[in-house]
Protein backbone atom coordinates (compact mmCIF):
# COMPACT_ATOMS: atom_id res chain seq x y z
CA UNK A 1 0.00 0.00 0.00
CA UNK A 2 1.22 3.18 -1.07
CA UNK A 3 1.65 5.76 2.02
CA UNK A 4 3.24 9.56 2.31
CA UNK A 5 5.02 8.48 5.30
CA UNK A 6 8.74 7.83 3.54
CA UNK A 7 7.93 11.59 1.36
CA UNK A 8 9.36 14.53 2.36
CA UNK A 9 7.19 16.38 0.21
CA UNK A 10 4.08 16.11 -1.15
CA UNK A 11 4.12 18.70 -3.87
CA UNK A 12 4.96 16.23 -6.82
CA UNK A 13 1.28 14.23 -6.00
CA UNK A 14 -0.22 17.36 -6.00
CA UNK A 15 1.51 18.63 -9.34
CA UNK A 16 0.42 15.45 -10.82
CA UNK A 17 -2.91 16.24 -10.79
CA UNK A 18 -2.47 18.99 -12.91
CA UNK A 19 -0.70 18.43 -15.31
CA UNK A 20 -3.80 16.15 -17.18
CA UNK A 21 -5.62 18.26 -19.41
CA UNK A 22 -8.87 18.01 -17.91
CA UNK A 23 -11.62 18.05 -20.51
CA UNK A 24 -15.51 17.54 -20.27
CA UNK A 25 -16.14 13.54 -21.62
CA UNK A 26 -12.51 12.62 -22.24
CA UNK A 27 -9.63 13.65 -24.82
CA UNK A 28 -9.29 10.29 -26.19
CA UNK A 29 -12.40 9.61 -27.42
CA UNK A 30 -13.39 10.40 -31.33
CA UNK A 31 -14.79 13.20 -32.59
CA UNK A 32 -18.89 13.10 -32.84
CA UNK A 33 -20.47 13.81 -35.98
CA UNK A 34 -23.08 16.48 -35.21
CA UNK A 35 -25.88 15.62 -37.63
CA UNK A 36 -26.50 12.37 -35.62
CA UNK A 37 -27.64 14.18 -32.91
CA UNK A 38 -31.05 15.85 -31.30
CA UNK A 39 -31.16 19.25 -32.63
CA UNK A 40 -29.27 22.73 -30.73
CA UNK A 41 -28.05 26.10 -30.71
CA UNK A 42 -25.61 26.13 -33.77
CA UNK A 43 -23.58 29.19 -31.86
CA UNK A 44 -20.09 28.58 -30.84
CA UNK A 45 -19.07 25.93 -28.40
CA UNK A 46 -17.55 29.11 -25.79
CA UNK A 47 -20.49 30.52 -25.66
CA UNK A 48 -22.68 27.56 -25.31
CA UNK A 49 -20.44 26.49 -22.41
CA UNK A 50 -20.81 30.45 -21.30
CA UNK A 51 -24.15 30.14 -21.50
CA UNK A 52 -24.67 26.42 -19.74
CA UNK A 53 -22.39 27.53 -16.78
CA UNK A 54 -23.06 31.23 -16.01
CA UNK A 55 -27.00 31.23 -17.24
CA UNK A 56 -27.68 27.38 -16.39
CA UNK A 57 -31.18 28.51 -14.60
CA UNK A 58 -32.43 30.48 -17.71
CA UNK A 59 -30.47 28.64 -20.55
CA UNK A 60 -32.16 24.93 -19.50
CA UNK A 61 -35.51 25.82 -19.24
CA UNK A 62 -35.36 27.77 -22.90
CA UNK A 63 -33.72 25.08 -24.55
CA UNK A 64 -36.22 23.26 -23.15
CA UNK A 65 -39.03 25.80 -24.92
CA UNK A 66 -37.27 26.28 -27.71
CA UNK A 67 -35.98 22.26 -28.90
CA UNK A 68 -38.12 20.23 -26.30
CA UNK A 69 -36.99 16.99 -24.69
CA UNK A 70 -33.82 16.42 -26.18
CA UNK A 71 -31.20 18.95 -27.57
CA UNK A 72 -27.65 18.83 -28.06
CA UNK A 73 -25.31 21.48 -26.61
CA UNK A 74 -21.29 21.99 -28.52
CA UNK A 75 -18.71 22.35 -25.24
CA UNK A 76 -14.81 23.83 -25.42
CA UNK A 77 -12.81 22.29 -25.42
CA UNK A 78 -12.71 20.04 -28.00
CA UNK A 79 -16.42 20.46 -29.43
CA UNK A 80 -17.67 17.89 -27.36
CA UNK A 81 -21.66 17.40 -27.51
CA UNK A 82 -23.53 17.24 -24.37
CA UNK A 83 -27.06 15.96 -24.93
CA UNK A 84 -29.12 16.63 -22.33
CA UNK A 85 -32.75 15.01 -21.59
CA UNK A 86 -36.05 16.11 -19.97
CA UNK A 87 -38.40 13.57 -19.39
CA UNK A 88 -38.73 10.88 -16.46
CA UNK A 89 -38.70 7.96 -18.53
CA UNK A 90 -35.43 8.75 -20.23
CA UNK A 91 -33.60 9.67 -16.88
CA UNK A 92 -34.70 6.09 -15.34
CA UNK A 93 -33.13 4.89 -19.19
CA UNK A 94 -30.07 6.85 -17.69
CA UNK A 95 -30.09 6.11 -14.37
CA UNK A 96 -30.47 2.26 -15.33
CA UNK A 97 -28.22 2.17 -17.93
CA UNK A 98 -24.57 -0.11 -17.83
CA UNK A 99 -21.78 1.43 -16.18
CA UNK A 100 -19.62 -0.27 -18.00
CA UNK A 101 -21.17 1.94 -21.19
CA UNK A 102 -22.02 5.11 -19.66
CA UNK A 103 -19.49 6.53 -17.81
CA UNK A 104 -20.05 9.28 -14.71
CA UNK A 105 -16.50 9.82 -14.23
CA UNK A 106 -15.69 11.00 -17.56
CA UNK A 107 -18.36 14.19 -17.43
CA UNK A 108 -16.85 15.04 -14.34
CA UNK A 109 -12.80 15.07 -15.67
CA UNK A 110 -12.87 19.14 -15.29
CA UNK A 111 -13.06 18.35 -11.53
CA UNK A 112 -9.71 16.10 -11.74
CA UNK A 113 -6.56 18.47 -10.57
CA UNK A 114 -8.74 19.35 -7.45
CA UNK A 115 -10.23 15.65 -6.50
CA UNK A 116 -7.62 13.54 -7.72
CA UNK A 117 -8.16 10.56 -10.25
CA UNK A 118 -9.19 8.58 -7.48
CA UNK A 119 -11.89 10.04 -6.25
CA UNK A 120 -15.48 8.69 -6.78
CA UNK A 121 -16.95 11.30 -9.08
CA UNK A 122 -14.26 10.67 -11.13
CA UNK A 123 -13.68 6.78 -11.76
CA UNK A 124 -15.82 4.31 -13.69
CA UNK A 125 -16.29 0.84 -13.96
CA UNK A 126 -14.35 -2.01 -11.83
CA UNK A 127 -12.50 1.04 -9.69
CA UNK A 128 -15.74 3.17 -9.50
CA UNK A 129 -17.51 -0.37 -7.73
CA UNK A 130 -14.64 -1.13 -5.44
CA UNK A 131 -14.06 2.15 -4.38
CA UNK A 132 -18.21 2.97 -3.79
CA UNK A 133 -17.92 -0.53 -1.96
CA UNK A 134 -15.44 0.91 0.59
CA UNK A 135 -16.83 3.91 1.12
CA UNK A 136 -20.70 2.99 1.19
CA UNK A 137 -20.40 1.56 4.90
CA UNK A 138 -19.38 4.97 5.82
CA UNK A 139 -23.03 6.15 4.51
CA UNK A 140 -25.54 3.98 5.48
CA UNK A 141 -27.59 3.58 8.33
CA UNK A 142 -26.08 2.72 11.67
CA UNK A 143 -23.40 5.00 10.41
CA UNK A 144 -25.46 8.03 9.70
CA UNK A 145 -26.96 7.43 13.09
CA UNK A 146 -23.13 7.61 14.91
CA UNK A 147 -23.01 10.77 13.25
CA UNK A 148 -25.91 12.83 14.52
CA UNK A 149 -25.09 13.33 17.78
CA UNK A 150 -21.74 15.29 16.57
CA UNK A 151 -23.55 17.10 14.02
CA UNK A 152 -26.59 18.61 16.54
CA UNK A 153 -23.79 19.49 18.47
CA UNK A 154 -22.05 21.49 15.31
CA UNK A 155 -25.11 23.28 14.75
CA UNK A 156 -26.02 24.07 18.10
CA UNK A 157 -22.65 25.53 18.82
CA UNK A 158 -23.46 27.78 15.51
CA UNK A 159 -27.07 28.21 15.59
CA UNK A 160 -26.85 29.91 19.20
CA UNK A 161 -25.30 32.63 18.01
CA UNK A 162 -27.17 33.84 15.62
CA UNK A 163 -28.50 36.69 18.27
CA UNK A 164 -25.25 37.95 17.64
CA UNK A 165 -24.47 37.40 14.24
CA UNK A 166 -21.00 36.68 13.73
CA UNK A 167 -20.55 37.91 9.96
CA UNK A 168 -21.59 41.61 10.78
CA UNK A 169 -20.05 41.42 14.59
CA UNK A 170 -20.84 44.57 16.71
CA UNK A 171 -22.62 46.54 14.72
CA UNK A 172 -25.86 43.65 14.63
CA UNK A 173 -25.13 42.85 18.37
CA UNK A 174 -26.15 46.85 18.99
CA UNK A 175 -28.75 46.46 16.41
CA UNK A 176 -29.98 43.49 18.08
CA UNK A 177 -30.07 44.97 21.83
CA UNK A 178 -31.31 48.38 20.33
CA UNK A 179 -34.68 46.84 18.66
CA UNK A 180 -34.88 44.39 22.05
CA UNK A 181 -34.84 47.67 23.84
CA UNK A 182 -37.55 49.16 21.65
CA UNK A 183 -39.40 46.05 22.12
CA UNK A 184 -39.39 46.03 25.44
CA UNK A 185 -40.50 49.70 25.93
CA UNK A 186 -43.48 49.51 23.21
CA UNK A 187 -44.45 46.52 24.79
CA UNK A 188 -44.98 48.90 28.27
CA UNK A 189 -46.63 51.63 26.03
CA UNK A 190 -48.98 49.00 23.76
CA UNK A 191 -49.13 46.13 25.85
CA UNK A 192 -52.16 44.75 23.22
CA UNK A 193 -49.01 44.90 20.64
CA UNK A 194 -48.34 41.43 18.90
CA UNK A 195 -45.68 38.65 19.90
CA UNK A 196 -42.07 40.39 19.65
CA UNK A 197 -40.87 39.94 15.98
CA UNK A 198 -44.59 39.59 14.58
CA UNK A 199 -44.78 42.21 12.17
CA UNK A 200 -48.62 42.92 12.06
CA UNK A 201 -50.16 43.85 8.63
CA UNK A 202 -51.37 47.25 9.32
CA UNK A 203 -49.21 48.74 11.51
CA UNK A 204 -50.46 51.19 13.79
CA UNK A 205 -47.42 53.53 13.76
CA UNK A 206 -48.71 54.51 9.81
CA UNK A 207 -46.18 55.35 6.85
CA UNK A 208 -43.41 56.30 8.80
CA UNK A 209 -43.38 53.66 11.46
CA UNK A 210 -43.67 51.17 8.13
CA UNK A 211 -40.27 52.43 7.28
CA UNK A 212 -38.36 52.31 9.95
CA UNK A 213 -39.40 48.75 10.47
CA UNK A 214 -38.29 48.07 7.18
CA UNK A 215 -34.94 49.80 8.07
CA UNK A 216 -34.67 48.07 11.00
CA UNK A 217 -35.52 44.13 9.43
CA UNK A 218 -32.61 45.05 7.02
CA UNK A 219 -30.42 46.06 9.30
CA UNK A 220 -30.83 42.95 11.35
CA UNK A 221 -30.74 40.89 8.16
CA UNK A 222 -27.43 38.26 7.94
CA UNK A 223 -26.61 35.76 5.03
CA UNK A 224 -27.59 32.61 6.36
CA UNK A 225 -25.58 31.18 3.61
CA UNK A 226 -22.34 32.69 4.89
CA UNK A 227 -23.41 31.11 8.35
CA UNK A 228 -24.00 27.77 6.28
CA UNK A 229 -21.30 27.37 4.63
CA UNK A 230 -19.34 27.88 8.06
CA UNK A 231 -21.58 25.07 10.17
CA UNK A 232 -21.42 22.37 6.91
CA UNK A 233 -17.84 23.09 6.81
CA UNK A 234 -17.57 22.52 10.42
CA UNK A 235 -19.53 19.10 10.13
CA UNK A 236 -16.87 18.02 7.20
CA UNK A 237 -13.99 18.15 9.10
CA UNK A 238 -15.30 16.95 12.70
CA UNK A 239 -17.66 14.29 11.60
CA UNK A 240 -16.18 13.33 7.87
CA UNK A 241 -12.60 14.35 8.16
CA UNK A 242 -12.34 13.50 12.47
CA UNK A 243 -10.28 16.22 12.84
CA UNK A 244 -10.34 17.18 16.60
CA UNK A 245 -7.18 19.35 16.39
CA UNK A 246 -8.49 22.64 16.33
CA UNK A 247 -5.14 23.82 15.38
CA UNK A 248 -5.60 21.94 12.87
CA UNK A 249 -8.96 23.03 11.86
CA UNK A 250 -8.11 26.23 11.77
CA UNK A 251 -5.52 26.19 9.17
CA UNK A 252 -7.42 23.44 7.04
CA UNK A 253 -10.57 26.09 6.94
CA UNK A 254 -8.96 28.73 5.15
CA UNK A 255 -6.98 25.89 2.44
CA UNK A 256 -10.54 24.56 1.36
CA UNK A 257 -12.49 27.53 1.85
CA UNK A 258 -10.47 28.80 -1.16
CA UNK A 259 -10.78 25.01 -2.89
CA UNK A 260 -14.40 25.67 -2.84
CA UNK A 261 -14.42 28.90 -3.95
CA UNK A 262 -12.92 27.96 -7.61
CA UNK A 263 -14.47 30.05 -10.10
CA UNK A 264 -15.83 28.08 -13.66
CA UNK A 265 -13.63 29.96 -15.54
CA UNK A 266 -10.66 28.73 -13.69
CA UNK A 267 -12.16 24.99 -13.79
CA UNK A 268 -12.16 25.48 -17.72
CA UNK A 269 -9.10 26.92 -17.90
CA UNK A 270 -7.46 23.53 -16.97
CA UNK A 271 -7.89 22.66 -20.28
CA UNK A 272 -4.88 25.34 -21.23
CA UNK A 273 -1.50 23.83 -19.43
CA UNK A 274 -0.44 26.97 -20.40
CA UNK A 275 -2.29 28.80 -18.17
CA UNK A 276 -2.27 27.12 -15.32
CA UNK A 277 1.34 29.14 -14.54
CA UNK A 278 -0.62 32.53 -14.38
CA UNK A 279 -2.23 34.13 -11.39
CA UNK A 280 -5.23 32.73 -10.39
CA UNK A 281 -4.41 29.21 -11.62
CA UNK A 282 -0.86 29.70 -10.25
CA UNK A 283 -2.53 30.30 -6.76
CA UNK A 284 -4.90 27.65 -7.33
CA UNK A 285 -2.04 24.71 -7.30
CA UNK A 286 -0.36 26.53 -4.41
CA UNK A 287 -3.61 26.18 -2.22
CA UNK A 288 -4.24 22.64 -3.30
CA UNK A 289 -0.47 22.16 -2.31
CA UNK A 290 -1.24 23.60 1.20
CA UNK A 291 -4.47 21.34 1.47
CA UNK A 292 -2.88 17.93 0.52
CA UNK A 293 -0.01 18.51 3.31
CA UNK A 294 -2.30 19.01 6.22
CA UNK A 295 -4.31 16.39 4.47
CA UNK A 296 -1.38 13.77 4.30
CA UNK A 297 -0.31 14.93 8.07
CA UNK A 298 -4.04 14.03 9.35
CA UNK A 299 -4.44 10.72 7.34
CA UNK A 300 -0.74 9.73 8.66
CA UNK A 301 -1.50 10.43 11.94
CA UNK A 302 -4.44 8.39 11.89
CA UNK A 303 -3.14 5.29 10.44
CA UNK A 304 -1.07 5.17 13.62
CA UNK A 305 -4.14 6.76 16.68
CA UNK A 306 -4.24 4.24 19.19
CA UNK A 307 -8.21 4.97 19.41
CA UNK A 308 -8.74 4.34 15.39
CA UNK A 309 -11.49 1.10 16.36
CA UNK A 310 -13.21 3.69 18.87
CA UNK A 311 -13.85 6.27 15.89
CA UNK A 312 -16.60 6.70 14.28
CA UNK A 313 -15.47 9.71 11.62
CA UNK A 314 -15.59 8.62 8.50
CA UNK A 315 -11.90 8.58 7.56
CA UNK A 316 -11.51 6.44 10.50
CA UNK A 317 -13.79 4.36 9.17
CA UNK A 318 -12.30 4.41 5.75
CA UNK A 319 -8.93 3.51 7.10
CA UNK A 320 -10.34 -0.04 8.94
CA UNK A 321 -12.47 -0.59 5.40
CA UNK A 322 -11.02 -3.38 3.43
CA UNK A 323 -12.24 -5.16 0.31
CA UNK A 324 -13.17 -8.72 1.67
CA UNK A 325 -12.11 -10.32 -1.59
CA UNK A 326 -8.67 -8.62 -1.62
CA UNK A 327 -5.79 -10.74 0.17
CA UNK A 328 -4.35 -10.71 3.93
CA UNK A 329 -2.78 -6.82 4.23
CA UNK A 330 -4.32 -5.63 0.56
CA UNK A 331 -7.20 -4.29 -0.52
CA UNK A 332 -7.39 -1.24 1.90
CA UNK A 333 -7.22 2.66 0.73
CA UNK A 334 -3.80 4.17 0.00
CA UNK A 335 -2.83 7.58 1.35
CA UNK A 336 -3.57 9.23 -1.90
CA UNK A 337 -6.84 7.52 -2.71
CA UNK A 338 -8.02 8.57 0.49
CA UNK A 339 -6.99 12.08 -0.33
CA UNK A 340 -8.79 11.91 -3.23
CA UNK A 341 -11.99 10.85 -1.60
CA UNK A 342 -12.08 12.85 1.19
CA UNK A 343 -11.33 16.06 -0.96
CA UNK A 344 -14.13 14.45 -2.84
CA UNK A 345 -16.75 14.08 0.26
CA UNK A 346 -15.57 17.85 1.46
CA UNK A 347 -16.27 19.49 -2.17
CA UNK A 348 -19.73 17.46 -2.98
CA UNK A 349 -20.95 17.77 0.73
CA UNK A 350 -20.25 20.86 2.11
CA UNK A 351 -21.84 23.98 -0.12
CA UNK A 352 -24.21 21.56 -1.54
CA UNK A 353 -25.54 20.66 1.88
CA UNK A 354 -25.33 24.92 3.02
CA UNK A 355 -26.98 25.89 0.01
CA UNK A 356 -29.95 23.49 0.22
CA UNK A 357 -30.33 24.76 3.56
CA UNK A 358 -29.98 28.34 3.36
CA UNK A 359 -33.05 27.68 0.08
CA UNK A 360 -34.93 25.88 3.27
CA UNK A 361 -34.89 28.71 5.59
CA UNK A 362 -35.98 31.39 3.14
CA UNK A 363 -38.91 29.31 1.92
CA UNK A 364 -39.91 28.76 5.65
CA UNK A 365 -39.34 32.54 6.54
CA UNK A 366 -41.22 34.16 3.51
CA UNK A 367 -44.44 32.34 5.31
CA UNK A 368 -45.88 32.63 8.46
CA UNK A 369 -47.88 29.72 8.26
CA UNK A 370 -45.04 27.40 6.92
CA UNK A 371 -42.87 28.81 9.93
CA UNK A 372 -45.75 27.55 12.25
CA UNK A 373 -46.10 24.78 10.88
CA UNK A 374 -42.29 23.76 10.75
CA UNK A 375 -41.77 24.98 14.27
CA UNK A 376 -44.95 22.88 15.35
CA UNK A 377 -42.90 19.80 13.64
CA UNK A 378 -39.78 20.33 15.76
CA UNK A 379 -41.86 20.65 18.78
CA UNK A 380 -43.49 17.48 17.92
CA UNK A 381 -40.41 15.98 16.95
CA UNK A 382 -41.65 14.99 13.56
CA UNK A 383 -38.86 14.49 11.66
CA UNK A 384 -40.65 13.91 8.25
CA UNK A 385 -41.92 17.07 7.90
CA UNK A 386 -38.21 19.00 8.18
CA UNK A 387 -37.27 16.32 5.59
CA UNK A 388 -39.93 17.05 3.67
CA UNK A 389 -38.96 20.69 3.75
CA UNK A 390 -35.07 20.32 2.66
CA UNK A 391 -36.32 17.86 -0.29
CA UNK A 392 -38.97 20.53 -1.44
CA UNK A 393 -36.05 23.01 -1.43
CA UNK A 394 -33.69 21.55 -3.33
CA UNK A 395 -36.93 20.37 -5.94
CA UNK A 396 -37.62 24.58 -6.26
CA UNK A 397 -33.67 24.95 -6.47
CA UNK A 398 -31.58 22.34 -7.62
CA UNK A 399 -28.02 22.81 -6.44
CA UNK A 400 -26.96 20.88 -8.92
CA UNK A 401 -28.35 21.67 -12.66
CA UNK A 402 -27.74 17.94 -14.14
CA UNK A 403 -25.88 15.04 -14.56
CA UNK A 404 -23.60 13.71 -17.01
CA UNK A 405 -22.37 10.21 -18.88
CA UNK A 406 -20.08 9.73 -21.49
CA UNK A 407 -20.70 7.05 -23.81
CA UNK A 408 -17.68 4.74 -24.40
CA UNK A 409 -20.49 2.47 -26.63
CA UNK A 410 -23.04 3.40 -29.57
CA UNK A 411 -25.99 3.73 -26.84
CA UNK A 412 -29.80 4.32 -27.70
CA UNK A 413 -30.64 7.25 -25.19
CA UNK A 414 -34.52 8.30 -25.75
CA UNK A 415 -35.00 7.47 -29.24
CA UNK A 416 -32.01 8.81 -30.26
CA UNK A 417 -29.16 6.63 -31.31
CA UNK A 418 -26.28 8.07 -30.30
CA UNK A 419 -22.11 7.52 -31.35
CA UNK A 420 -19.98 6.78 -28.82
CA UNK A 421 -18.33 9.65 -27.37
CA UNK A 422 -21.64 11.61 -26.79
CA UNK A 423 -21.88 12.64 -23.39
CA UNK A 424 -25.78 12.50 -22.20
CA UNK A 425 -27.83 13.28 -18.91
CA UNK A 426 -31.11 14.66 -17.10
CA UNK A 427 -31.98 17.93 -17.02
CA UNK A 428 -32.55 18.06 -13.12
CA UNK A 429 -33.74 21.70 -13.68
CA UNK A 430 -36.40 21.33 -16.24
CA UNK A 431 -37.25 17.71 -14.82
CA UNK A 432 -38.31 19.58 -11.30
CA UNK A 433 -39.67 21.88 -13.31
CA UNK A 434 -42.40 20.14 -15.26
CA UNK A 435 -46.06 20.64 -14.21
CA UNK A 436 -46.78 17.17 -15.44
CA UNK A 437 -44.58 15.81 -12.48
CA UNK A 438 -45.34 18.52 -9.45
CA UNK A 439 -48.32 20.50 -9.77
CA UNK A 440 -48.07 24.40 -9.55
CA UNK A 441 -43.98 23.87 -10.08
CA UNK A 442 -43.09 27.45 -8.92
CA UNK A 443 -44.92 26.83 -5.25
CA UNK A 444 -43.04 25.87 -2.30
CA UNK A 445 -45.12 22.52 -0.98
CA UNK A 446 -43.08 20.36 0.96
CA UNK A 447 -46.41 18.33 1.59
CA UNK A 448 -45.73 17.23 -1.74
CA UNK A 449 -42.74 14.67 -0.30
CA UNK A 450 -45.63 13.31 2.59
CA UNK A 451 -47.66 10.14 2.41
CA UNK A 452 -48.10 7.60 -0.25
CA UNK A 453 -47.80 9.93 -3.73
CA UNK A 454 -44.01 11.02 -2.82
CA UNK A 455 -41.96 11.92 -6.67
CA UNK A 456 -40.30 9.33 -7.67
CA UNK A 457 -37.33 8.89 -8.19
CA UNK A 458 -36.56 9.35 -11.77
CA UNK A 459 -38.73 12.35 -11.44
CA UNK A 460 -37.18 13.79 -7.84
CA UNK A 461 -33.28 14.11 -9.01
CA UNK A 462 -31.40 16.04 -7.29
CA UNK A 463 -29.31 13.62 -6.11
CA UNK A 464 -28.81 12.38 -9.59
CA UNK A 465 -29.64 8.06 -9.88
CA UNK A 466 -28.46 4.72 -10.32
CA UNK A 467 -25.15 3.52 -9.31
CA UNK A 468 -23.77 7.14 -9.20
CA UNK A 469 -26.53 8.51 -6.96
CA UNK A 470 -24.99 10.61 -4.68
CA UNK A 471 -23.69 8.92 -1.50
CA UNK A 472 -23.98 11.10 0.82
CA UNK A 473 -27.92 12.00 -0.08
CA UNK A 474 -28.74 10.38 3.54
CA UNK A 475 -25.98 12.29 5.09
CA UNK A 476 -27.23 15.54 3.87
CA UNK A 477 -30.24 15.18 4.66
CA UNK A 478 -29.79 13.50 8.59
CA UNK A 479 -27.71 16.97 8.72
CA UNK A 480 -30.25 19.25 6.95
CA UNK A 481 -32.64 17.47 9.41
CA UNK A 482 -30.61 18.65 12.74
CA UNK A 483 -29.74 21.80 11.52
CA UNK A 484 -33.66 22.80 10.89
CA UNK A 485 -34.49 21.59 14.49
CA UNK A 486 -31.80 23.61 15.77
CA UNK A 487 -33.12 26.84 13.91
CA UNK A 488 -36.51 26.48 14.19
CA UNK A 489 -36.67 25.41 17.58
CA UNK A 490 -34.90 28.45 18.78
CA UNK A 491 -35.86 30.92 16.81
CA UNK A 492 -38.82 32.76 14.50
CA UNK A 493 -37.32 33.04 10.97
CA UNK A 494 -38.60 35.87 8.50
CA UNK A 495 -36.58 36.11 4.61
CA UNK A 496 -35.42 39.62 4.32
CA UNK A 497 -36.06 40.44 0.41
CA UNK A 498 -36.13 38.32 -2.92
CA UNK A 499 -33.73 35.51 -3.48
CA UNK A 500 -32.86 34.17 -7.08
CA UNK A 501 -30.13 31.95 -8.00
CA UNK A 502 -26.48 32.27 -8.72
CA UNK A 503 -23.99 30.05 -10.47
CA UNK A 504 -20.67 29.38 -7.68
CA UNK A 505 -18.81 26.75 -9.23
CA UNK A 506 -20.81 23.84 -10.23
CA UNK A 507 -23.23 24.68 -7.81
CA UNK A 508 -25.95 26.71 -7.69
CA UNK A 509 -26.53 29.19 -4.67
CA UNK A 510 -29.06 31.82 -3.45
CA UNK A 511 -27.44 34.96 -5.18
CA UNK A 512 -28.04 37.45 -2.39
CA UNK A 513 -26.64 34.99 0.41
CA UNK A 514 -30.03 33.87 1.84
CA UNK A 515 -30.98 37.19 3.98
CA UNK A 516 -33.10 36.22 6.67
CA UNK A 517 -33.33 37.79 10.38
CA UNK A 518 -33.81 35.73 13.74
CA UNK A 519 -36.02 36.54 16.65
CA UNK A 520 -35.79 33.90 19.86
CA UNK A 521 -38.98 32.38 20.12
C1 LIG B 1 -27.82 18.84 -0.81
C2 LIG B 1 -26.72 18.15 -0.81
C3 LIG B 1 -26.19 17.37 -1.99
C4 LIG B 1 -26.56 17.37 -3.31
C5 LIG B 1 -27.65 18.18 -3.97
C6 LIG B 1 -25.72 16.40 -3.99
C7 LIG B 1 -25.82 16.09 -5.33
C8 LIG B 1 -25.07 15.11 -5.97
C9 LIG B 1 -25.23 14.74 -7.35
C10 LIG B 1 -26.22 15.32 -8.33
C11 LIG B 1 -24.32 13.76 -7.61
C12 LIG B 1 -24.09 13.04 -8.95
C13 LIG B 1 -24.97 11.81 -9.00
C14 LIG B 1 -25.02 11.13 -10.36
O1 LIG B 1 -24.09 11.28 -11.16
O2 LIG B 1 -26.02 10.44 -10.63
C15 LIG B 1 -23.59 13.52 -6.40
C16 LIG B 1 -22.59 12.59 -6.26
C17 LIG B 1 -21.82 12.46 -5.14
N1 LIG B 1 -22.01 13.10 -3.93
FE1 LIG B 1 -23.49 14.41 -3.47
N2 LIG B 1 -24.85 15.87 -3.09
C18 LIG B 1 -25.09 16.43 -1.86
C19 LIG B 1 -24.45 16.13 -0.67
C20 LIG B 1 -23.39 15.28 -0.55
C21 LIG B 1 -22.71 14.97 0.69
C22 LIG B 1 -23.12 15.51 2.06
C23 LIG B 1 -21.68 14.14 0.36
C24 LIG B 1 -20.65 13.50 1.26
C25 LIG B 1 -20.37 13.87 2.48
C26 LIG B 1 -21.72 13.90 -1.06
C27 LIG B 1 -20.85 13.10 -1.77
C28 LIG B 1 -21.01 12.71 -3.08
C29 LIG B 1 -20.15 11.77 -3.77
C30 LIG B 1 -18.90 11.11 -3.19
C31 LIG B 1 -20.66 11.60 -5.04
C32 LIG B 1 -20.12 10.68 -6.14
C33 LIG B 1 -20.91 9.36 -6.13
C34 LIG B 1 -20.50 8.38 -7.22
O3 LIG B 1 -20.09 8.81 -8.31
O4 LIG B 1 -20.58 7.16 -6.97
N3 LIG B 1 -22.77 14.61 -1.58
N4 LIG B 1 -24.07 14.35 -5.41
Amino acid sequence: MTTTEDREDTLPLTLQRFRRTSVVGGGDLPPVPMDRLPPGPRWPAIVQTVALMRFRHQFHPWLHRRYGEAFTLNLVPGNRPLVLFTSPAVTKEIFAADPEVFHAGRGNAILGPIMGEHSLLLQDGGEHHRARKLLMPAFLGHALRGYRSLVAEVAAAEVAGWQEPPSTGGRLLRTTMRARWQRCRRSTVQPDRPRAGALPSHPPGGARDDAHRRTKAEDEAFRVLERMNALTLEVILRVVFGVTDEDRRARLRPAVNRTVEISPAILLGWAYPRLQRLGPWRRTVDNQVELDRLMYAEIRERRTAGDLADRSDVLSRLLAAHDPDAAPGEGGLSDVELRDQLVTLLLAGHETTASALSWALVEVGRSPDLLARTQRAVDEGDDAWLEAVLKESMRLHPIIPMVVRTLMEPATVGGWDLPRGTTVGPSIIVSHQRAASFTDPDVFRPERFLGDDVPPLNVWIPFGGGVRRCIGAGFSLMEGVEVLREVFRRYDVTAVGTEVPKVRNITSVPRRGARIRVRAR
